[in-house]
């Protein structure tokens, strides 16, 4: 199957996402796919705070006066706007913007919290919907009108080293974030012609879906003084002195599921990483007609795996029907429990990793834990193959590159060459430049086709 069918097929049949609402670029998180998304970010928030963020919560709405305040950032984004025009039947007087991204909102209120040097360095951040109107093909969770989670951290610093320095931590959060989820990713800085509206410059991270086209799935941008002098955003030196702030802010959305199902899903379904997967083991009692000792085993081990999100299917179904389902919806682990088992006190596990089966004794639960340390050790090694896989280094030659990326696609990687890098370069490969990187100590150009 294509994989874009898959992917639209997955979400559906594993329940994770409902398309269906009537407004193109919008969809609905069902049960499943909402508590996938709740312990993604949670590892995201987790990172942040423990590197001194606080989370915020800003007004969605943005005065149009507002968000036209810095030239690039509006031209980068008008576009992409959509607006409220009126209250009740009444025409409002000034239209108010969907927040696209909220630069221009946060930046008025850092004029009015930030006087002198002290009251820097501020590092917050906020999940919320942020909404536009993308023009090009939209995708469940890829390519959203809505985007439904977006993380933002938005940062003011009184140095413009303390902004650099900020720009690398974001990167060194985004790899333990994708690192943490096993999720490949190769980190460029994007061409000067394609920063973010309103930034210095922008680092990305990209990674490969399984039809080969590369995807952006994070974006750091330092925006040193560019927001802060349009908004005035002036502080007193130590020496007394005046400065403008110099800011940071960097960003990931609902891609990083779209990532988790892309990246690490078969032929079989999703298959989840643990440490987000709403249940880490499903316990299936092999009931024969009324004996019930398989399901009272089965209860007695859920209360001793309660450490784990264990879900006991105790449901009045065929037991192949189960598998199917859970193997569909991902589940790490599963434990079977026949009359068998329980005669010779073992426990039979079945890894949807590798969708291999296996005994251990009923004492040795101490087990499941290395198990699903291996079983993430084994998802993250098979997703770095796939992606190095798709990595292609070559010399320059455009019709290579263009035949590599119609037939093998994945990125391509070429020495830096300072005379070829420009805009034109993107027409003469017809694919995106996705920037300046390093990959395995060298420097390239990265080219990919993208989502
Ligand atoms: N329409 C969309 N649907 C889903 N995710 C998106 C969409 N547009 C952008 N993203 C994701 O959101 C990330 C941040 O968006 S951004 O425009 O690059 N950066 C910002 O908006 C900055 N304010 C940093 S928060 C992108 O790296 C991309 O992964």
């Amino acid at each position: 199957m294509e994989f874009s069918e898959w992917y639209s097929d997955i979400l559906e049949r594993a329940e994770i996402f409902d398309v269906r609402y009537p407004i193109k670029g919008c969809g609905v998180y069902l049960p499943y796919g909402f508590k996938i998304r709740k312990y993604t970010f949670e590892i995201i928030r987790k990172l942040l705070d423990e590197r001194g963020h606080d989370e915020v919560l800003f007004p969605l709405l943005i005065p149009e006066d507002l968000l036209a305040k810095e030239g690039e950032h509006i031209k980068g984004f008008e576009d992409e706007v959509f607006w409220v025009t009126h209250g009740g039947r009444e025409k409002l007087e000034k239209k108010l913007a969907l927040r696209p991204t909220s630069e221009t909102a946060i930046y008025y209120m850092f004029k009015l919290w930030i006087k002198v040097h002290t009251d820097m360095p501020i590092k917050i951040y906020q999940v919320v919907n942020t909404f536009r109107y993308e023009t090009k093909h939209t995708r469940p969770l890829i390519r959203l009108r809505e985007i439904m989670t977006f993380k933002e951290a938005h940062t003011a610093h009184s140095t413009k080293e303390d902004a650099e320095k900020q720009v690398k931590e974001a990167i060194e959060i985004y790899k333990e974030f994708f690192d943490t989820l096993g999720i490949p990713y190769l980190i460029s800085k994007r061409p000067s012609w394609d920063k973010f509206p309103g930034a210095e410059y922008t680092f990305a991270f990209d990674t490969i879906f399984p039809d080969g086209r590369a995807i952006q799935i994070a974006t750091v941008h330092n925006l040193s003084q560019n927001f802060s002098k349009t908004f005035d955003i002036v502080f007193e030196t130590p020496d007394g002195g005046k400065d403008y702030a110099y800011q940071t802010c960097y960003g990931i959305s609902d891609r990083a599921i779209a990532s988790i199902i892309a990246i690490h899903g078969d032929e079989k379904g999703l298959c989840l990483p643990p440490v987000v997967a709403p249940y880490q083991i499903v316990i299936v009692p092999l009931i024969f007609k009324d004996n019930k000792e398989p399901l009272n085993k089965a209860k007695e081990l859920k209360e001793k795996l309660k450490s784990y999100r264990v879900y006991l299917d105790d449901r009045d179904i065929r037991p192949g029907r189960k598998f199917n389902e859970w193997e569909l919806r991902g589940v790490p682990l599963r434990i079977e429990i026949g009359p068998k088992d329980i005669e010779n006190k073992k426990i039979t596990i079945f890894r949807r990793d590798t969708m291999e089966k296996f005994q251990i004794c009923e004492d040795e639960l101490e087990k499941i834990d290395e198990i699903l340390n291996d079983i993430m050790e084994n998802m993250r090694k098979k997703a770095i193959k796939k992606f190095e896989d798709f990595i292609t280094i070559m010399d320059y030659d455009v019709d290579r590159i263009k035949e590599t990326l119609n037939n093998k696609r994945g990125i391509i990687l070429i020495p830096f060459d300072e005379s070829i890098y420009n805009s034109e370069l993107e027409e003469k490969v017809e694919a995106r430049v996705l920037g300046e990187t390093e990959y395995k100590g060298k420097k390239y150009i990265a080219i990919a086709k993208t989502y």
